[in-house]
């Protein structure tokens, strides 16, 4: 797939007898993001979760960076019980991280002065920013994120903008579906819900 860290050709989708779309054809080099768009239903989960290796596509091929982070509703997957710091840094363990990485993650997304605090105590938003500081800390090249801005105040979403820059300036990449507004500059557009 040359340098791309992501590449679909000619994907289509089609979940409980709907076509949620077809020849879908997307590169993401080192640096690009792609965003997908649409109503309710109209399929960018199940894009994300196509590029995740998660869901296999009705047809088409589908290469994606090994080094690959997801970010979705369902997939924080943080132990309640455990402290925000021990939660991440079991995943660090996971994702082979250094630990320091953990706190270096939590800060950029102002959540370091809760690292002693139970995930089970956190308030939604702070959930996400937690979400968002295991995708930050684990160093995946290629990103996925899901409606990352879902329970965001607007503070956090601009953060949530900058960490993506910066994640791109460093020669990541990254496809986010959001039904929000979330700046992306000059992201590559996908707009689902046209097809049946
Ligand atoms: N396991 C499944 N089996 C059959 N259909 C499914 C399944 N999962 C999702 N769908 C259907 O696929 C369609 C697209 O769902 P998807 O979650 O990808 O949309 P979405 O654009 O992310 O929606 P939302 O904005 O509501 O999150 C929906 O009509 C949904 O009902």
């Amino acid at each position: 797939m040359t340098d791309a860290l992501l590449h679909l050709r000619g994907v289509d989708c089609v979940r409980g007898g709907r076509t949620l779309f077809e020849g879908l054809v997307l590169d993401l080099a080192p640096g690009e993001a792609a965003l997908a768009t649409g109503p309710n239903g109209a399929g960018k989960s199940s894009l994300i979760r196509i590029a995740a290796g998660l869901l296999p596509p009705t047809a088409g091929n589908v290469a994606a960076s090994a080094r690959r982070a997801l970010m979705a509703a369902e997939a924080p997957a943080l132990d309640p019980e455990l402290t925000i710091a021990r939660a991440l840094g079991f995943w660090a363990r996971i994702d082979g991280v250094a630990g320091d990485r953990v706190a270096e993650a939590l800060e950029i997304v102002g959540l370091d002065h809760l690292s002693a605090v139970p995930v089970r105590l956190l308030s939604t938003g702070q959930r996400r920013r937690v979400a968002l500081a295991r995708v930050i800390a684990g160093g995946a090249a290629l990103w996925l994120l899901d409606e990352p801005g879902n329970g965001l105040d607007t503070t956090s979403v601009a953060v949530l903008e900058s960490v993506i820059a910066r994640h791109r300036e460093q020669g990541g990449a990254v496809l986010l579906a959001t039904h929000l507004p979330i700046a992306l500059p000059e992201a590559k557009p996908i707009v689902l819900g046209a097809a049946r």
